[in-house]
């Protein structure tokens, strides 16, 4: 049994500290880094190593109450035609400022619904992007899916620009909870969808869920989770319910007397996890959980291990180059995000700039606390051999390892000079984490760590 009152005495159950997609986070970005900064980045790539790009697809036919991500409903194509217009102009930019012959080894679509585009819209998004930054040879492509919201024609038309893995959208497959968070969708429209993209020969499949929503019980969790292993997903993402209704809006829909509690979210993400694990897939990282011989399993033992704005990745690419309103890119020096909402995205990138408008320039301190913090959210360990190897001044994080092994006894080893984050002290990894964020106190709102 582990030690719940020494968890929760770790401050397991109250703090609000960051998911750690970057570091710094995005709610540090700064105004003073911009267009600028990303048109120095994208001109100082070198081309013989090839990037990744992401593309922000902010529209949705159903808005679902409890989602945190940046997205706007629409009932009809015309908007998303015109966005599709911009992100074309957008490409045209970006391109303008990359060295000849840089390639893309990975494209993600997310959203928002990417699946809201119709077979003509997917093939005309995909030729641009490709014209714009060639493929690499082992290009891989993934999306995400809403399998209310996609048909066999636009599985085809993703599969023929050559889609290698696919993300659903689940999140709970029980009514009453569906229902309290405004988005319903049957297993059996979601057991068609994952038919048809196995069928069009999509290999890896991944599929979102969330644990802490209204009226979640143990019991509940289990019978979806059964409903989810019954897709042999290769990968699970397991996130915690982020309720963060001052950032958005439609959480307000959302019953907060049907919450499950603190303690009762540790325990839905325990009996989800377990099951997992009996199945026979592999935790990954804080979250995640993948086959053994899933791309994902093999990078963590591998020690390959990242963490990037979409969550975890074996995509070991520097640069990820972000396309469309709200997107981040990550060069080597920094961040920058581009306008946020769509109208003032559009707006940058009719006035012919680039859509950068605030973002972070990595100093050297900077990345040393970002590639310790990915260790712990990866790895649950501090490599100091690796990062002496990569940073002159890598023992500037000793007093920070001491600090920690006082605060969490029990929970953290020091193997030699490493600090590893043990079985027991899991849970705490996020608030462990956030003892090497140098930033924590710029008064930004997370949402809670268990
Ligand atoms: C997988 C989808 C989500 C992404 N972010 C969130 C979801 C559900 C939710 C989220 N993002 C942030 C927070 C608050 C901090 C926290 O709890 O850790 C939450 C609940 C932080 C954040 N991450 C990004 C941004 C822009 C922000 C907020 C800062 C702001 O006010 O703008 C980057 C980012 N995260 C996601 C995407 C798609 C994205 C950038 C395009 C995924
Ligand atoms: C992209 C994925 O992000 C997850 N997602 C969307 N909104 C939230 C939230 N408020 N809290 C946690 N996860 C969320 C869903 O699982 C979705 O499928
Ligand atoms: N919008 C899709 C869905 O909800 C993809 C995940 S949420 C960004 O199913
Ligand atoms: S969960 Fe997916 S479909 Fe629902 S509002 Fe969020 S992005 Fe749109």
């Amino acid at each position: 049994m582990e030690n719940l009152d020494q968890l929760r005495a770790l401050g397991l159950f109250d703090s609000r500290v960051p998911r750690y997609t970057s570091y710094p986070t995005a709610p540090v970005f700064s105004p003073a880094v911009g267009a600028e900064f990303q048109a120095e980045c994208l001109e100082g790539l070198d081309p013989a190593k090839p990037v990744s790009v992401y593309v922000h697809i902010p529209f949705c036919e159903r808005l679902c109450w409890f989602c945190a991500c940046r997205t706007q409903g629409t009932r009809t194509l015309s908007p998303v035609e015109r966005y599709l217009d911009t992100i074309e102009a957008e490409l045209a930019q970006v391109a303008a400022h990359l060295p000849r012959g840089v390639r893309m080894g990975r494209l993600h679509w997310g959203g928002g619904t990417p699946t809201i585009l119709p077979p003509e819209l997917i093939h005309r998004l995909s030729q641009s992007l490709k014209a714009a930054i060639r493929p690499a040879e082992d290009f891989e492509f993934s999306v995400e899916i809403d399998p209310t919201m996609v048909d066999d024609a636009k599985i085809a038309a993703l599969g023929a620009e050559g889609m290698t893995r696919a993300s659903i959208g689940i999140q709970d497959f029980r009514d009453k909870v569906q229902k309290a968070i405004g988005r319903e969708q049957s297993f059996e429209a979601t057991d068609r969808c994952v038919r048809a993209l196995r069928a069009a020969g999509i290999a890896s499949l991944n599929t979102d869920l969330v644990y802490g929503l209204p009226h979640q019980t143990v019991e509940t969790v289990r019978a979806s989770v059964d409903k989810v292993l019954s897709l042999s997903p290769d990968r699970v993402a397991l996130f915690g319910y982020a309720h963060v209704p001052h950032m958005s809006k439609r959480q307000t829909l959302i019953d907060e007397a049907a919450l499950p509690g603190d303690l009762e979210r540790h325990q839905l993400f325990r009996a989800a996890s377990g099951m997992f694990r009996a199945a026979g897939l592999d935790p990954v990282g804080i979250d995640h959980f993948a086959r053994p011989d899933d791309g994902l399993a093999t990078a963590m033992r591998a020690g390959r291990l990242r963490r990037n704005f979409q969550g975890y990745t074996e995509d070991t690419c520097g640069t990820l180059i972000g396309i469309g309103a709200s997107s981040i890119s990550r060069f080597a020096g920094g961040y920058v995000q581009n306008a946020a909402a769509t109208g003032a995205y559009t707006q940058r990138i009719g006035a012919g700039t680039l859509a950068g408008y605030r973002g972070h320039s990595l100093t050297e301190t900077d990345k040393l606390h970002a590639r310790a913090i990915e260790m712990l959210m990866c790895d649950f360990r501090i490599d100091m051999a690796a990062l002496r190897a990569e940073f002159a001044d890598s023992d500037a994080l000793e007093p920070i390892h001491a600090t920690v092994a006082g605060k969490f006894p029990g929970m953290v080893a020091r193997e030699g000079r490493d600090l590893r984050i043990r079985d027991e002290g899991r849970p705490l990894t996020r608030i462990i984490a956030a003892e090497y964020d140098e930033f924590r106190s710029i008064g930004a709102t997370y949402s809670r760590a268990s």
